[in-house]
């Protein structure tokens, strides 16, 4: 088993190069967290998947048209280690989103704790936690989309691939795709590690052009896996209506 320089996965997100991290949301829309978590932590949170209790819905992505594959969303109370890890990359990145507003010249701004913003989502209406755990076997896949769930939209998200590569799947390629104005799109596939994180943009982002700054639309999905199976962590910031 990989070791651990820090004991809790709060540490780990604390250790982290925040710097580098804003420079590759600034400038990409994405940024690896490496070795969020441990392998064991990984094995634990892929093995609730068969459970029921930790769960509030069941979603099998064929019947929507989403995708093949399932996912559950986790129940309040969130597994310890979900939110710590949500209360943390939140305090994190809620000074990068507000920049990103900032430079969209958008009005909204995140407060500094994740439990503010939960407030305000709360208030809307949105009470339905978001944070999520994916399960896709041979053959199944994620279509592009967007992680949008009411009026109140954190516009970073992070997803954790709990699986190794290679060793327990094949194929299953996390896919980043941007759509600027008047152009065509880019797409991006990100290689993670068993227990890496990927940062990366909700819906919009800014991007610095020649002459002004613009908004990109931004879309994520799953490339179809060849064998085995895959489990990943979604962590969400703001809930659901
Ligand atoms: O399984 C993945 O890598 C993508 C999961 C996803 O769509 C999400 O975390 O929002
Ligand atoms: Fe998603």
């Amino acid at each position: 088993m990989k070791t651990q320089p820090f004991n809790t996965a709060e540490e780990r997100v604390q250790a982290l190069d925040w710097e580098q991290i804003k420079r590759a949301l600034n400038t990409e829309g994405s940024a690896i967290l490496s070795q969020l978590l441990s392998t064991e932590e990984c094995q634990r949170l892929a093995m609730l998947y068969p459970q029921n209790e930790p769960f509030r819905s069941h979603i099998v992505m064929a019947r929507h048209g989403f995708g093949r594959g399932e996912y559950k969303y986790f129940a309040y109370p969130l597994p310890d280690v979900i939110t710590d890890l949500r209360t943390a990359l939140y305090a994190r990145l809620a000074p990068i989103a507000n920049g990103w507003n900032a430079s969209l010249r958008s009005d909204i701004r995140y407060p500094d704790e994740h439990t503010d913003f939960l407030a305000r989502c709360h208030t809307a209406g949105q009470h339905k936690p978001t944070p999520l755990l994916l399960q896709y076997t041979s053959g199944d896949y994620n279509c592009l989309h967007q992680d949008l769930y009411g009026e109140h939209v954190f516009p970073i998200q992070v997803t954790i691939l709990l699986s190794a590569p290679g060793q327990d799947f094949t194929g299953g390629e996390f896919v980043l795709t941007e759509q600027r104005p008047r152009m065509q799109t880019r797409a991006e596939v990100v290689s993670l590690q068993q227990g890496d994180a990927l940062a990366f943009a909700v819906h919009t982002r800014p991007v610095q052009g020649t002459r002004r700054i613009y908004r990109v639309n931004m879309r994520h999905g799953v490339s179809q896996l060849r064998s085995g199976q895959r489990h990943t962590v979604g962590i969400i910031f703001h809930d659901a209506k």
